[in-house]
């Protein structure tokens, strides 16, 4: 037997809708880390959790939301750091920046902590990584990490304004090298990284020109 789709069913409003419940979901988390109830409350809020997660697993996709590549460029909503409709991504907001290459305006957030007070390092690797990689996009290639280095500077606070860079300085046959930052707002630099991406041989004109 198969299962039409109702003649009303709009995917757009389905993912827009999706996006809307995984900032809840973010929402949450942060209330997780932070909550001061007392015990019976949280396992009174915890029974409806599990409630909640029963109703969203009544309809299950085998993936999360799959990539495309839009006439207005590369949308991946189940990304873990871009992703709109990922509760785990900030999500990251790119965009070309004036000066050459990716720019995102960026807070961290009391879910993201490693040492007390501090961003975790492997979360702020997890930024640059994804911010090198659309800056190897805005040089017109599609790569994937190959190696990448990170200098951890200074300490990087959650809950306030921060700024990520990244632009490809250097390209060689399917290989492109990137360097990027991550910097409080006056320009004083919290973390360097450098790595080198490789285009899959799959991947060589998927950039649109
Ligand atoms: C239709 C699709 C369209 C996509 C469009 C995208 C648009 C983008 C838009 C928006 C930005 C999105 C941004 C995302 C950013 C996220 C980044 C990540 O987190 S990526 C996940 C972590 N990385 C991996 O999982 C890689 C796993 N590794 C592999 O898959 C392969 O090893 C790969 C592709 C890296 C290389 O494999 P080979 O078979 O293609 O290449 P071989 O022949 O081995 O090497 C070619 C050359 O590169 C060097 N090379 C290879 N791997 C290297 C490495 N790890 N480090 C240094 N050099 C390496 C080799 O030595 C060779 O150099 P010689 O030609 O001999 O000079």
């Amino acid at each position: 037997m198969t299962m039409d789709l109702a003649p009303e069913y709009d995917e757009e409003a389905r993912l827009s809708a999706q996006a809307v419940l995984a900032q809840q979901v973010r929402e949450l988390m942060d209330a997780v880390v932070l909550t001061d109830v007392p015990e019976d409350e949280m396992t009174a809020v915890t029974a409806e959790l599990v409630a909640l997660t029963e109703r969203l697993k009544a309809a299950r996709r085998d993936r999360p939301p799959v990539p495309e590549l839009t006439r207005n460029g590369f949308r991946h909503l189940g990304n873990a750091v871009t992703g709109a409709c990922n509760p785990h991504a900030l999500p990251l907001v790119i965009e070309r920046d004036p000066e050459g290459g990716s720019r995102a305006d960026l807070e961290f957030r009391p879910t993201h902590e490693g040492p007390p007070d501090s961003v975790h390092g492997g979360v702020s690797a997890m930024i640059l990584d994804h911010l090198l990689g659309d800056a190897v996009a805005a040089a017109g290639r599609a790569g994937m990490t190959g190696t990448l280095s990170i200098r951890y500077r200074r300490r990087v606070p959650y809950g306030q304004p921060v700024v990520g860079r990244a632009a490809a300085t250097r390209a060689e046959g399917r290989k492109t090298w990137v360097d990027g930052t991550i910097s409080l707002p006056d320009g004083t630099v919290l973390v360097e990284a450098t790595g080198l991406f490789i285009t899959p041989t799959p991947w060589v004109n998927a950039i649109p020109e």
